[in-house]
């Protein structure tokens, strides 16, 4: 038995088609959403990463603004580029790339992003609001790859109601975030949480009827931990330098022998990372449509 393919670049074009539909309505009404990134240091991925996302807003109309800052940028110079783009009303939101260098404390750097322009639906009052079950229907930014693992499985015709979810992983951007998102009554699924801590991880992942690996560990995900049929969402995003071409590639968290066991799997790439970044332009062009129509109070 071979897997069926959970393909995110088909999802994500299909999601970059509505978003254009939407942006063309607000640039009707002289609307112009806009995304800028705050990149800072020369990391290549970072610069990848970022170069994406500037493409991805030029395909659907959204505008782009960039910020690049040197490696040795002070928390200070950093805190003043935020507040710009905070009062900056050509900004609809953004993003700081993450990880930050090692000087700069990163949790203040979060805070500091205006919650309203917060494209990643990372600052704590957007994580709250999560928590507390405030922005259903969605009235505040939302994590973009949570967002995304759950998109890409409704838009292959798949539920999550009542489905047993075991997530691998307990960051910031996905496992932590991910249970309070899917316990929502909308999709009524039951959650797990695991990590580096859980005592049987393989007992864990045999119940599963969805595995969300996120963990950010090669391979954490065996094929004989996958229960026959289960749908597998493969998050993880290490780099590894291919010894024989001397190339970086992506590595998952997910065994690729797992897709003779599972019902359903995301490929990596082509699975997860382009829904995140579709899920970015669609915090973006929300965000838009909030500030252009404020909710009455
Ligand atoms: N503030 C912030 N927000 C982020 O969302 C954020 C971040 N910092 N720091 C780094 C991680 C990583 N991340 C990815 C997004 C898309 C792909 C993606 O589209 N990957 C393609 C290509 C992979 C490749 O070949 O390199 C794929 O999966 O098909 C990957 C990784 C967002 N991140």
């Amino acid at each position: 038995m071979t897997a069926q393919k959970l393909d995110g670049t088909a999802a994500a074009a299909a999601i970059k088609a509505e978003l254009t539909e939407r942006v063309a309505i607000l640039r009707d009404r002289d609307i112009v959403p806009g995304l800028a990134t705050v990149l800072v240091g020369e990391d290549p991925g970072s610069q990848w990463y970022v170069a994406g996302k500037h493409r991805d807003c030029a395909e659907v109309g959204i505008a782009s603004i960039k910020r690049e800052l040197p490696e040795t940028v002070t928390q200070e110079e950093l805190e003043a580029v935020l507040d710009e783009l905070n009062a900056n009303p050509e900004c609809t939101g953004y993003i700081v790339q993450l990880p930050l260098p090692k000087h700069i404390d990163t949790d203040r750097i979060l805070e500091r992003i205006d919650p309203d322009k917060d494209a990643d639906g990372l600052h704590p009052t957007n994580l709250g609001r999560l928590v507390l079950n405030a922005n259903t229907p969605i009235a505040s930014p939302l994590p973009c790859t949570p967002r995304g693992v759950i998109e890409l499985v409704e838009r292959n015709g798949l539920s999550w109601a009542g489905k047993n979810v075991v997530v691998v992983g307990r960051g910031v951007t996905v496992g932590r975030p991910i249970g309070p998102l899917l316990t929502r009554r909308e999709y009524n699924a039951t959650v797990t949480l695991t990590h580096t801590g859980t005592a049987d991880l393989g007992a864990e992942l045999r119940r599963a009827d969805v595995i969300v690996a996120a963990a950010g560990v090669e391979g954490i995900v065996r094929a004989e931990d996958v229960k026959p049929g289960a749908i597998v969402l493969d998050v993880g995003v290490s780099r590894e330098v291919d010894p024989e071409t001397g190339k970086s590639r992506v590595v998952g968290d997910v065994d690729p022998a797992v897709a003779e066991v599972a019902g359903w799997v995301s490929p990596n790439p082509g699975g997860v990372g382009p829904m995140t970044r579709a899920l970015l332009l669609k915090n973006v062009v929300e965000m838009a449509e909030r500030q252009a129509a404020p909710s009455p109070a």
